[in-house]
């Protein structure tokens, strides 16, 4: 039996861990320059990565790459998030009227990532995620600014620069969701960083949507469970 085993995905912002033990996982996330969490033995620590890595050293052998995972027409140069995202959602996901499933990692990046129901991938768009669409709009001018509350205002169209800007963005974010995603074909499975905080502006879209902010992690698990079973 496996037991007590520690995971790392090393995100473009943040890390992200998994602690399996005994059937159960837990979820945390620190931030990169912090040190390695309590109880965590980094020799035996399993892990991938789409950012750059952390200062601590982790083991070459221990890492999960894209072209481990089994999935039809995955490329290998797809991130590993993706791909992890993939097989955690078509492991996961009741999906008896096999329909496409259509993952949206909300996180730096906003990756959607189109499955069909025999696990093959059928591709994706990349969109900029809601803090770095924040970031870029202080970046590249001279009056913008990234707000500092994150209230979703509900009207349309804001008077207030601080309100446009959120409304905007939190809109180019839904937008693609709702342009990409049909409830009568699709399964739409949300992931990430933002994902609980863009659930309620989801919802009002029509279709059954998941969220599963962990998604990623949860692959890596199923992964390597089922690695080590055929070992
Ligand atoms: N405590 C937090 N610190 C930083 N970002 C956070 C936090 N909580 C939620 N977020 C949100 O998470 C988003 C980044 O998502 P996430 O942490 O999943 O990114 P990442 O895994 O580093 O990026 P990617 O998945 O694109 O590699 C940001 O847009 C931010 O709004
Ligand atoms: C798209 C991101 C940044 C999302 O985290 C990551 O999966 C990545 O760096 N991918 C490599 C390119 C690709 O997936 O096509």
């Amino acid at each position: 039996m496996v037991s007590d085993i520690n995971f790392l995905l090393v995100g473009n912002s943040r890390l992200h861990w998994a602690k399996y033990s005994k059937n159960q996982s837990k979820f945390f996330h620190t931030k990169k320059e912090q040190k390695v969490p309590e109880n965590i033995d980094l020799d035996q620590l399993i892990w991938a990565s789409v950012g750059k890595l952390p200062i601590f050293l982790l083991k070459e052998e221990n890492e999960i790459k894209t072209k481990d995972i089994q999935l039809s027409n995955l490329p290998d140069y797809f991130g590993v998030d993706r791909a992890l995202a993939c097989l955690a959602a078509l492991n996961t996901i009741e999906n008896p009227l096999k329909k496409d499933l259509l993952i949206a990692d909300f996180g730096t990046i906003l990756s959607i990532t189109k499955l069909n129901s025999n696990g093959s991938v059928l591709g994706g768009q990349l969109i900029p995620g809601f803090l770095t669409q924040l970031k870029s709009m202080e970046q590249y001018t001279q009056k913008l600014k990234v707000p500092k509350k994150f209230e979703i205002p509900s009207k349309d169209y804001l008077i207030k620069t601080e309100e446009a800007i959120l409304k905007g963005v939190i809109n180019s974010l839904t937008g693609v969701i709702k342009c990409s995603f049909n409830p009568l074909k699709d399964i739409l499975i949300t992931c990430g960083g933002d994902s609980e905080f863009l659930a309620k502006s989801l919802k009002t879209q029509k279709g059954n949507i998941i969220n599963a902010p962990n998604l990623v992690m949860e692959g890596m698990i199923i992964h390597h469970l089922s690695v080590k079973k055929l070992a």
